[in-house]
């Protein structure tokens, strides 16, 4: 069974502490939007979909417990409390996309006279609701598209060697994962040879968290650390590197996990071929270009400690930069889940207005 990052029933949300992991298992109570925020911004729950999921979720648990008079008070402070949490983590497009439409449905149920105010609370929570399934439908999707598209450049023996960075999985998720979801698609269809996963420093996503799920999942894995990457193309036939995205611009630059862009780099140098696998509610189509995506800078303590354990010499600098943009020109295509998409056709693909939550 995959792993299960995000608990919820109507008025109840716990997420498992990512932090935590791979030691202990411990769910931690989300029980309203400062909640949700802190979980966010302290990782206890990352990756870009998981983010925007479980922030919506602390406002639909916030906002059952709470008596609706006014449709008007409602959706201003709706409205609010989501920019309060769009403001946690910056980088991630997905919660931004999922409050602008949330914040289009409020204004559409507080303006319909036939909308009683506690109609607007539970059509309102409804709506956030759907997220779940729908990430994890997209997430198969992908996983089906990503595969396919994989094996259609296959050479030589049928079978597949994958390398993905960061953690892009099921605890990054609702479930299944994106880019781990198509390695997870490759392994049940008897396509993967084998995966590797980059430690991702500083955070160490990929010896924590994607190891941890390889290992859960039983898909057979090796955990490099991040400096091996080109050692590893130029001598273990490397088929195709799948990362995740935290936002992609229109034509195709993304922004995932610092070390990405290297990794990219590397594909290009050795011919392997570079895919990034995103719902299309990572895609920001109001950016022309990745430069002026906002790179979230994180604490110097990341990088200087593992743990409670200084590693670096204490009074040195520390620049902690936590994404990095590929450029479109080293991604041979975009995964979604409608598709698989050269940088440079997303443009005619992807409507400009996306939806993250399911259309009613
Ligand atoms: C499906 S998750 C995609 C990305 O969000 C992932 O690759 C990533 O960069 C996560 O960064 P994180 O800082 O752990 O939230």
């Amino acid at each position: 069974m995959s792993l299960e990052s995000i608990r919820y029933k109507r008025g109840s949300l716990e997420i498992l502490d990512q932090l935590l992991l791979p030691l202990q298992t411990r769910y931690v109570k989300v029980q309203g939007v400062e909640d949700g925020w802190k979980v966010i911004n302290k990782m206890q729950v990352r990756g870009a979909p998981a983010i925007a999921i479980v922030g919506c979720l602390s406002l639909a648990v916030e906002l059952l417990k709470e008596e609706v008079e006014d449709k008007k008070v409602m959706r201003q402070e709706i409205e609010g409390k989501l920019n309060y949490l769009v403001s946690a983590r910056p980088t991630a497009v997905n919660i931004k996309l999922a409050a602008d439409e949330l914040i289009n449905l409020a204004n559409t149920l507080s303006a319909d006279e036939n909308v009683s105010p506690s109609q607007f609370k539970d059509r309102f929570i409804s709506s956030i609701e759907g997220m779940l399934n729908k990430d994890i439908e997209d997430n198969r999707a992908i996983g089906k598209f990503g595969c396919e598209a994989i094996l259609n450049t296959l050479k030589g023996d049928g079978l597949v060697r994958v390398l993905t960075h960061c953690n892009t999985g099921s605890l990054a998720t609702a479930g299944y994962g994106t880019a781990l979801g198509v390695i997870r698609y490759l392994h049940e269809s008897k396509k993967l040879e084998h995966v590797y996963c980059t430690e991702t420093r500083p955070y160490n996503q990929g010896a924590r968290l994607t190891a941890y799920e390889l290992v859960h999942e039983k898909i057979p894995g090796t955990l490099i650390v991040d400096s091996m990457v080109s050692a590893l193309m130029n001598t273990r036939n490397i088929t195709a590197v799948v990362v995740g995205a935290d936002r992609v611009a229109a034509n195709g630059d993304t922004a995932n996990k610092i070390g990405t862009y290297q990794i990219a780099i590397a594909a290009k140098h050795h011919g392997v071929p570079f895919y990034v696998a995103a719902p299309l509610s990572s895609i920001d189509m109001s950016l022309t270009s990745g430069e002026r995506i906002k790179i979230e800078e994180r604490p110097d303590r990341e990088m200087t400690h593992i743990g409670e354990h200084r590693i670096a010499a204490p009074g040195i600098n520390c620049w902690n930069p936590s994404f990095d943009v590929t450029p479109a020109c080293l991604i041979t295509g975009i995964i979604t889940e409608k598709g698989v998409f050269p940088p440079n056709q997303l443009k005619e693909v992807i409507p400009l207005h996306e939806t993250a939550i399911p259309k009613s």
